[in-house]
């Protein structure tokens, strides 16, 4: 193809008398032009981009916040929450009430007519449309959830602005005792964290709130003296999850210590039930028994079956109630301690393991379904090999008394999900 000279010369007269006779160096001179225009281009591209996102982002950001919390729609819905029905009724705060003891607690303190305002999340730990349908339960008793994170300072100072919480029920936690070796920072950022955020709110609070807030039966670790009672050994934890929860424990003593933040921990012995957490194992294999799905049964060492002292979610929530309404007040002021203030740590379990095999037989009664069971060797994963409470101090401080065995528990948690789930396979 014929190309003139003229052709390749470019238009500034400048440049023309150096380029003249030096075929490379046009070409060169040719490419660099071309390459600097593409370059310009895709500059301008990607800073339209960025400038779009960043828009985008902060716009997104004003929408959540004004949506989320903030203004006095906000407000009103909050204060309406927070509006106890009883003469002395306790105002309380429940984290993670979209959880599944969380949305348990948090209607049984309205029911008796307490005021009750919820803060959840809604991560995606489990199917977050069940977390949603919890809301929507709470939200027909009179109890609304606002959506935000105890890691959010700003969210907590105004909540504590707005209302004089007598009580903090924190139940948010990342939960699940596997799980912690896939997403450690999770266990991190909720229970460690997120838990520090929330006491420094509550330090500062105007009154300080008395806090009673969920630790966990997989404290006692590789303890093997049974039943495990809360003066044994916690030291000796088998998982991250576990080792936050222990950790938890420590911290708020500080907050006591040092604050007079009015504590009580309590130690949850494998809670199940109606509305319950699809990551337990009563949970999914419920769903995989009727999905016609195999199970996987793990075992411990020397063939020994698994156990748990499995405890019912009603007798739990009792525990929860019965602790809130025996706290004494938190006695600092101003981030100040006043006195002495107390703290409690107890086992809220059922005090009769009941061994996994068995809890799968227990199902398949319920069920009318024979399970496909996939027995293995447990993995080093996390889990101790039994559990078992002893509630000797929780009887004698709270009157906590489980009333609700494994059949009868399974039986109520049964017919919850077959209706939840309508039968319908696709569902699931
Ligand atoms: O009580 C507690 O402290 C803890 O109870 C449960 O933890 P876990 O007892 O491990 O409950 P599941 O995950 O439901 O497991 C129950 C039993 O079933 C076994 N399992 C679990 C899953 C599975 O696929 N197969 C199986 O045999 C486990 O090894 C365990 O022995 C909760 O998941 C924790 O959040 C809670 O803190």
């Amino acid at each position: 193809m014929h190309t003139s000279i003229q052709d390749n010369f470019p238009s500034t007269p400048g440049k023309v008398k150096i380029e003249r006779g030096n075929h490379f160096n046009r070409q060169l001179n040719r490419w660099l032009a071309s390459s600097a225009t593409f370059f310009f281009w895709a500059l301008f591209l990607i800073a339209l981009t960025a400038s779009y996102l960043c828009l985008k982002t902060s716009m997104d950001r004003g929408t959540k916040l004004i949506s989320i919390w903030g203004g006095p729609q906000w407000e009103k819905k909050v204060q309406h929450s927070c509006q106890a029905k009883r003469s002395g009724g306790m105002v309380v705060l429940v984290t993670g009430a979209s959880g599944f003891v969380g949305t348990h607690v948090s209607l049984a303190l309205k029911k008796r007519g307490d005021g009750v305002l919820g803060l959840d999340n809604f991560n995606d730990y489990y199917d977050t449309s069940l977390k949603r349908a919890r809301e929507g339960l709470l939200k027909k008793h009179g109890v609304f959830v606002i959506e935000g994170d105890i890691n959010d300072s700003k969210l907590l100072n105004k909540l504590f602005d707005v209302i004089p919480f007598t009580h903090i029920m924190h139940l948010a936690a990342q939960a699940g005792v596997r799980y912690a070796m896939e997403n450690p920072s999770s266990y991190v950022h909720s229970n460690i964290a997120g838990l520090v955020n929330l006491l420094e709110a509550c330090k500062t609070a105007n009154p300080q709130p008395a806090i009673v807030w969920a630790s966990s039966s997989s404290v006692y670790g590789l303890n093997d003296k049974v039943p495990f009672s809360e003066i044994d050994r916690t030291d000796q934890p088998a998982s991250l999850y576990a080792a936050t929860k222990k950790a938890g424990e420590e911290i708020t003593h500080t907050y006591n210590h040092i604050y007079g933040l009015s504590i009580t921990g309590l130690r949850f012995f494998t809670v199940y039930g109606p509305w319950g957490r699809p990551d337990m194992a009563y949970f999914s294999f419920t769903r995989n028994i009727l999905q016609g799905k195999p199970i996987t049964v793990y075992r411990g060492h020397n063939r020994v079956d698994l156990a748990r002292d499995f405890t019912y979610i009603d007798d739990i929530v009792k525990g929860c109630i019965a602790s809130l309404d025996t706290a004494t007040k938190s006695t600092g002021s101003g981030g100040k301690k006043k006195g002495p203030a107390q703290f409690r740590i107890y086992n809220l379990g059922n005090t009769s393991p009941v061994t996994v095999p068995t809890l799968v037989n227990i199902l398949e009664r319920h069920l009318k379904v024979k399970a496909r069971k996939n027995i293995v060797d447990m993995p080093g994963n996390g889990d101790v090999p039994f559990t078992h409470a002893n509630i000797t101090l929780a009887k004698m401080e709270l009157g906590y008394k489980p009333t609700t065995d494994l059949q009868n528990g399974l039986k109520k948690f049964v017919k919850w999900y077959q209706n939840y789930y309508g039968y319908s396979y696709s569902k699931m």
